[in-house]
């Protein structure tokens, strides 16, 4: 492999730039061989930003130019947070690797040098799932919609337009923004995303990735799996309001999830205990009551 080069696709924005640095470190940690390339594009989901994610409708709204990308060969690998992927991935861009998960928990921002917000203020949020949640976390709070990569959300809150924000603790933490957090919401108030706080990585179907051996965290792979099984049983896209969060202690696994029933407008909330080699059952599992209404 000496002298192979891995081009690696991501999002422009500073996140994802981060993320993917951050992936490249650990190839490089183990294949100090491998020249490494990182290949940024903007994608639908950063070009469209006046809009509620599931308004704009469709799936994979950060991932269509990457994917394009990736079949095409201009890039080897892009790199992805996994919630934003949709549940549906083409067989031939299999998913090759779950990074070490990060925070997992969605938090609270003030605007600069605030202690106390101001509840007059709007609370913002773009999700849908976030907002369902965190309305009976504060009943009185009006939630209202706000737009743009992690950067541009927090000058739009320093600027005096919300009261605070609502953003994924593994974002702030990767930027090095962690002083910026007010209040990490528990997984009970605000049962996380499928997949928050876990970097994917993404490759072409018969590909030797061997490479990444050092990337992939085996904890992070079951508890994305699982979190993806619970989503895809009740056929939810990546912006749906669906919570899934799974905890991993030794053999054990605690599973959390959420479901949404559009018809009712109700939120239903449940959790599944097992083991990690039953993990996508559980999920399954989990996902079939809440269904039902039990
Ligand atoms: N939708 C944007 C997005 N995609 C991934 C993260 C955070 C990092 C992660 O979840 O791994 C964020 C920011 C946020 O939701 O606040």
């Amino acid at each position: 492999m000496a002298g192979r080069k891995i081009k690696v696709g991501s999002r422009d924005s500073k996140l994802a730039v981060a993320q993917s640095q951050l992936v490249m470190a650990q190839i490089a940690k183990a294949h100090p061989e491998l020249e490494l390339e990182l290949i940024t594009m903007k994608t639908t989901g950063d070009l469209i930003l006046d809009k509620r994610l599931d308004k704009i409708g469709g799936k994979g709204l950060f991932v269509k130019e990457l994917d394009k990308a990736l079949m095409e060969g201009t890039i080897d690998i892009s790199v992805h947070s996994l919630k934003d992927l949709p549940m549906e991935i083409p067989a031939e861009l299999p998913l090759v690797a779950f990074s070490k998960r990060e925070n997992p928990l969605d938090v609270l921002v003030y605007p600069k040098d605030v202690s106390e917000p101001d509840r007059t203020l709007p609370l913002g949020t773009s999700s849908l799932r976030r907002e369902l949640q965190v309305r009976e976390v504060y009943p009185e709070w009006a939630v209202e919609s706000i737009r743009g990569n992690l950067q541009t959300r927090l000058s739009k809150l320093d600027s005096g337009q919300y009261g605070a924000i609502l953003l994924a603790h593994a974002g702030i933490s990767r930027l090095g923004l962690e002083e910026r957090i007010s209040r990490v919401f528990t997984a009970d108030e605000i049962i996380p995303p499928a997949g928050q706080g876990i970097i994917a990585v993404q490759g072409r179907a018969g590909e030797d990735y061997t490479f990444l051996e050092g990337v992939n965290d085996r904890e992070a792979e079951i508890c994305a799996k699982a979190e993806r099984a619970f989503v895809t049983w009740l056929d939810g896209g990546c912006s749906s309001p669906i919570g899934a969060f799974a905890e991993i202690s030794g053999e054990d696994i605690l599973i959390r999830g959420l479901y949404y029933r559009e018809e009712t407008e109700t939120c239903h909330r449940g959790r599944i205990a097992g083991k990690t080699a039953q993990a996508e059952q559980l999920a399954v599992e989990l996902a079939k009551q809440l269904k039902d209404g039990k």
